[in-house]
């Protein structure tokens, strides 16, 4: 890639791993490789930042030349070229930070920054380009039975992150999330062993309505917008007692339905159920201080009872090879918006399909990143927070030949709720147009599932 990207131009590469930048230098002979020491700690990052701030006057000048710097956050011991050079573009992605005693990446941001703004030839701009996207919530996690959890530090920097994922993109990756990383993979294993069998098999457990739309559809039954995905899934829905919420609820009542091969199905997914649920509640506590609210917003009637929806989807690659049925065509899910309060995606490692609508209106991919959710909002929760976070669009897109599996959790109000603006929200939005109706969640779920099939 560097090569393509790089006409006639010098790139060095920076690792922290002495044998791995040499190895890279051999595989690449035409890039210079150097290995670099990180001396902070992810655990130190709140002294680092204050340290930076009272410095910046000092030893952390934004422009200034760091072979000859003591601020802490700056990498001083590159080789000296490495400063003088006038660079392009600088890529951030490393070193590690996911625990405590991991670096983190504030050296090699703030020395990609000083770089660039300490260009001597002119006014070229060097683009500086930082991988570093994925929400690590554990704090949250940690907190989150504690009413004071707002005062918390780690927890604050949680909502803080949430607050502009939601509002900016309305999509997000979670890491740190609790569930195991055995029965986050495992379930895929499993989902793709299902619908690996013939449709004599998978057909057993066939949705209908009389099924309260619950269990297995083939490819092109589920339809968004009169065209037929080319999915097939297991739907599956909270169990709801017969009569609970009278006519409303009776489309939906009914039993799941599991199949009997591969064995244990059922209970890997209800422990995978009953995990996302409890993730689902907890980070719906840090939306709802990121929204202003109290961290028990989302309980009680609004959804404290909340309903889940599961839906455990199969599409079939481009060439189709690998499946039972071909696709017609490559719309593995048509664009739609999810129907509750967030969803919690677990899709397949290494395949590129989903495809989220950002706010310009260009479609843009939601690549997996291996052992992380990737969570978005939904309808209902766009309406509590007065249209703060949008119900982001998004599709699924074929164009790898490989059968892909994903399992998406969909975290919802109680099935009842009437659902308006918070409070909260409507005064934040003071002056908008902007305002929705009240919706019962019910009602809308409902509407949704008489019209994803025709039967
Ligand atoms: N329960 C949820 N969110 N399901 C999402 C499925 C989206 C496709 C569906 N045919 C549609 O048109 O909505
Ligand atoms: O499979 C995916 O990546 C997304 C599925 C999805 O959006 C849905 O089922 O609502
Ligand atoms: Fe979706």
């Amino acid at each position: 890639m560097y090569e393509s990207l790089n006409h006639n131009g010098r790139t060095v590469f920076i690792d922290e791993n002495r044998y791995y930048a040499a190895y890279y230098e051999q595989l690449h002979p035409e890039i210079d490789a150097y290995d670099v020491q990180y001396t902070t700690k992810t655990s130190e990052i709140k002294d680092l930042i204050s340290t930076a701030r009272d410095q910046i006057k000092n030893e952390c000048r934004p422009v200034q030349n760091l072979l000859f710097s003591d601020c802490k956050l700056g990498l001083n011991d590159l080789p000296n070229h490495v400063y003088e050079i006038d660079w392009d573009v600088i890529i951030v992605d490393g070193p590690r930070g996911d625990w405590a005693d991991a670096p983190g990446r504030i050296q090699p941001i703030f020395t990609a920054g000083v770089l660039a703004r300490s260009k001597k030839g002119g006014n070229a701009k060097t683009h500086v380009f930082v991988h570093d996207f994925r929400k690590d919530i554990s704090p949250l996690l940690a907190k989150c039975d504690d009413p004071k959890m707002a005062e918390d530090p780690g927890v604050s920097e949680v909502v803080k992150q949430l607050n502009q994922a939601c509002k900016e993109a309305g999509f997000f990756y979670v890491k740190g999330h609790g569930v195991p990383q055995s029965l986050f993979n495992q379930v895929k294993e499993q989902t793709r062993n299902f619908f690996h069998l013939p449709y004599e098999e998978k057909v057993k457990i066939k949705l209908t309505p009389a099924t309260g739309y619950r269990g297995y559809q083939r490819i092109g039954e589920n339809i968004t917008k009169g065209v037929p995905d080319m999915h097939e899934a297991i739907d599956c829905y909270r169990e709801l007692k017969p009569g609970a919420y009278g006519d409303l609820g009776k489309v939906m009542e009914g039993c799941n339905q599991w199949p009997q091969d591969p064995p244990k199905f059922k209970d890997m997914m209800e422990e995978y159920i009953n995990l996302c649920t409890d993730l689902a509640r907890n980070i719906m506590r840090g939306i709802a201080l990121a929204l202003g609210g109290s961290p028990y917003e989302f309980e009680g009637d609004r959804a404290g009872d909340a309903f889940w929806v599961t839906r455990i989807i199969g599409y079939p690659g481009k060439s189709s090879e690998n499946s039972q049925e071909k696709p017609t065509h490559d719309i593995g899910c048509g664009a739609h918006t999810d129907y509750g309060l967030l969803t919690l995606l677990n899709q397949d490692d290494d395949i590129t399909a989903l495809q989220v609508r950002n706010r310009s209106g260009e479609w843009i991919s939601a690549p997996p990143v291996p052992g992380t959710f990737v969570c978005n909002i939904g309808d209902m929760l766009k309406i509590y927070s007065n249209g703060l976070y949008e119900s982001t669009l998004h599709r699924v897109i074929i164009s790898s030949p490989k059968y892909r599996v994903s399992v998406a959790y969909f975290y919802e109000t109680n099935f009842d709720a009437a659902v308006e603006p918070l409070d909260v929200c409507k005064v934040r939005v003071i002056g908008e147009a902007k305002k929705f109706d009240r919706a019962v969640y019910g009602e809308h779920l409902v509407k949704k599932v008489l019209t994803n099939f025709v039967y």
